[in-house]
């Protein structure tokens, strides 16, 4: 896959990556009274060798969506890895795996990642599907490449109320109602460069302290 990007390009501050994996570094950024943030800048180091492996390693695929009576291609690649493929993930993210795993005290048991080649890629508004089985989910993003405008909004509609970018190793965490009560989006952007999202899921309720 030929993909036009150059590390350069990232902007890359070199105190960023310093906390590798470093869980202090996380801040919380309550949404409302339910619904929080966890981000952490630069939390993954060499992210750009990272998406490297990545685009060269990952089960891509290319998803079709049925659009009122079409079938359109959506605008990204995504990769899977299942309760049983996790062990194929690169080993600095079975690592974030463990790690945020203790930290939230759930098995993140699945993975999916984002290939958005460029800025004709992009995720519509959205609240994921995990909102559906459970009250209350964590669900993990890490960023690689470029830095994309990630925005949220209440409910499911109007104009977004947060906006973080999010991408060179960063660690965003949505939590609480968040999937349920907030919609996220990564907007297309005519001047973007490749990015790749890491999210991990969990499929067993959260314990009730955390
Ligand atoms: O790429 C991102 O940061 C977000 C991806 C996303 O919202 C999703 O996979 O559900
Ligand atoms: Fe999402």
């Amino acid at each position: 896959m030929a993909l036009a990007w150059q590390d350069s390009l990232f902007g890359e501050d070199p105190a960023e990556g310093a906390g590798a994996l470093d869980l202090h570094a996380l801040q919380r950024r309550p949404l409302d009274e339910r619904s929080w943030l966890d981000v952490a800048r630069g939390w993954v180091p060499d992210h750009a060798d990272l998406l490297d492996e990545l685009v060269r390693t990952a089960p891509w695929r290319q998803r079709e969506r049925r659009v009122w009576d079409a079938d359109v291609l959506e605008p990204r690649l995504v990769a899977v890895w299942g309760a049983d493929e996790l062990d194929r993930l690169p080993p600095i993210l079975r690592g974030a795996r463990e790690l945020l795993g203790e930290r939230y005290g759930v098995e993140f048991d699945s993975a999916l990642a984002n290939l958005y080649r460029d800025g004709r890629d992009g995720v519509a508004w959205h609240g994921d599907t995990v909102r559906k089985r459970l009250p209350e989910t964590v669900v993990v993003t890490i960023g690689l490449g470029e830095r994309r405008r990630f925005l949220l909004r209440p409910g499911a509609a109007g104009p977004p109320a947060v906006r973080l970018d999010s991408g060179g190793g960063d660690l965003v965490v949505m939590g609480g109602r968040c999937q349920h009560e907030w919609q996220h989006t990564v907007p297309k952007d005519a001047r973007a460069g490749t990015r790749l999202s890491v999210t991990m899921r969990h499929s067993r309720p959260l314990p009730a302290r955390r």
